[in-house]
């Protein structure tokens, strides 16, 4: 899952700048996504993860650690876009129903990157999905993301690139 992790971090600690929905409103009157969506966030937490996976990669075939699920270039690639392609369609829900971009939408602010890294894992190359994520493996990532989310973001509210500690 690092892939998967370590964008939303690199995007809040290097977001910024101009935002993809350019400023732009839905018929609602309400943004699309928010300025808590910029390109920049978007393509340095996708890169970082991707850099994350390629440390993986070397790592797995460096130390052997064949128990580990085994990663490849698109693997890496699909969890690291899937999970920022998540995290924006959360923003999008988050705007439709009314919250202000920050404001906490339990559930869906923990597990929008496993639900958007898995569904476009499953929509490209899902054998890579059905070989590694075994049952024991998603039900860790099921208790586990949460807590290193919680974790994580009272670390970046105290370093001060996240607004809000959740
Ligand atoms: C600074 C750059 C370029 C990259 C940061 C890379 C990094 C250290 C990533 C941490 C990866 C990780 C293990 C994440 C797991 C948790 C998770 C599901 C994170 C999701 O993202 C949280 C993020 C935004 O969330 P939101 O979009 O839903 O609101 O939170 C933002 C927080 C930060 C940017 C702070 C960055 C954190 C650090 C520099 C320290 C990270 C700390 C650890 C890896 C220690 C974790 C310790 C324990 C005990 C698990
Ligand atoms: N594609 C992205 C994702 C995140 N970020 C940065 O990371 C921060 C934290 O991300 P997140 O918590 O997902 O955004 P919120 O500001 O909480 O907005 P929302 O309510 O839409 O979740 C954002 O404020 C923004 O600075 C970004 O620039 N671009
Ligand atoms: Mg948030």
């Amino acid at each position: 899952m690092i892939p998967a992790y370590v964008p939303n971090s690199a995007a809040a600690a290097l977001g910024g700048g101009t935002p993809i929905d350019f400023g732009k409103v839905c018929s609602d009157s309400r943004r699309v996504f928010g300025d808590g969506k910029t390109y920049r966030g978007f393509f340095g937490g996708v890169l970082c993860g991707i850099l994350a996976g390629l440390v993986e990669i070397w790592a797995w075939s460096s130390f052997n650690l064949t128990v580990l699920p085994r990663q490849t270039l698109l693997s890496v690639t699909l969890l690291a876009a899937g999970a920022l392609l998540g995290d924006l369609v959360k923003s999008f829900l988050k705007r439709r129903l009314g919250k202000e971009r920050g404001e906490s939408w339990p559930i869906a602010d923990q597990y929008d990157l496993v639900i958007g890294s898995f569904l476009l894992m499953l929509l490209i190359y899902p054998q890579w999905l059905f070989e590694n994520i075994t049952l024991p493996i998603a039900v860790w990532i099921v208790i586990i993301t949460p807590l290193l989310h919680r974790v994580v973001n009272i670390i970046g509210y105290y370093i001060g690139v996240k607004e809000v500690p959740w």
